[in-house]
């Protein structure tokens, strides 16, 4: 039975001493949940989230991560450092990384790799532009980035791997996959990792859907077979949303 995920990507919002309140709220406000809660923070807030949420149930991690271990790489943060911050997860591949800082599926499946080496579970992104959804190439352009960034890339267990369907047409438009889509997706996905890892593998791993996700739309998404919840970014901003999208989750 997968545990439906609902990660929060704040992308480059929020100081530290705005995530700590935001953190300490969160806490005070949320009910008991069926759903994970998880936060993908700015690297900056990362030492709030330990000193508040570590032991909480709340999970968090980064956005991005270097593909190297350690050395002169000015600007990158370490998986060993991230792993020393607590980080149960870390996003790898998200589209505004391959498209703005030109990151290859090589570079993913470096990063993934990484990250595994230091206890950490990446949420690995991928997903089509609208040419390749209009052209009826969604589905191979997925799975092609899918394969890519997964190469050599041995997670081991199924707890150990999230991927994140997030179509790039849908990232902050306001426009969603349908619900029917959206599952037809997650479903190529499932069954294209029974043949990259095994069938028990893939039934274990939970696939979540990204791309303008609202409290209004969210049950509908989160009701899939094959949709083990969402990847959201605006929406994990405001407080009352995300205890909304954790209650559209149960
Ligand atoms: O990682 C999250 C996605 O990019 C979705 O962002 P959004 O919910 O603002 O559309």
């Amino acid at each position: 039975m997968r545990r439906t995920l609902v990660a929060g990507n704040w992308k480059m919002h929020k100081t530290p001493t705005e995530a700590k309140a935001w953190f300490q709220e969160l806490l005070r406000r949320m009910p008991p949940v069926s759903a994970e809660p998880a936060l993908m923070v700015p690297f900056t807030a990362l030492a709030a989230a330990q000193e508040i949420l570590a032991g909480t149930g709340v999970a968090y991690g980064a956005q991005d991560v270097s593909a190297h271990l350690e050395g002169a790489y000015t600007g990158e943060v370490s998986a060993r450092m991230l792993e020393d911050l607590g980080c149960t997860y870390t996003i790898v591949g998200h589209s505004e990384r391959r498209q703005y800082h030109g990151e290859s599926d090589t570079l993913v499946a470096q990063k993934a790799k990484r990250l595994l080496e230091h206890s950490i579970t990446p949420i690995l992104c991928v997903g089509e532009p609208i040419a390749a959804r209009e052209a009826g190439n969604a589905v191979a352009y997925t799975l092609s980035q899918l394969e890519g960034s997964l190469e050599g890339v041995e997670p081991g267990s199924p707890d150990r791997l999230v991927i994140a369907y997030e179509p790039v047409w849908a990232i902050g438009t306001g426009k969603t996959a349908t619900p029917q889509d959206a599952e037809a997706m997650h479903g190529e996905i499932r069954s294209w990792l029974a043949g990259r890892y095994s069938p028990g593998f893939a039934e274990g791993v939970r696939v979540l859907y990204g791309g303008s996700v609202k409290p209004d739309n969210a049950a509908a998404l989160f009701r899939q077979p094959n949709i083990d919840g969402g990847l959201v970014g605006g929406a994990s901003l405001q407080l009352d949303d995300y205890l909304k999208l954790l209650e559209a989750a149960r």
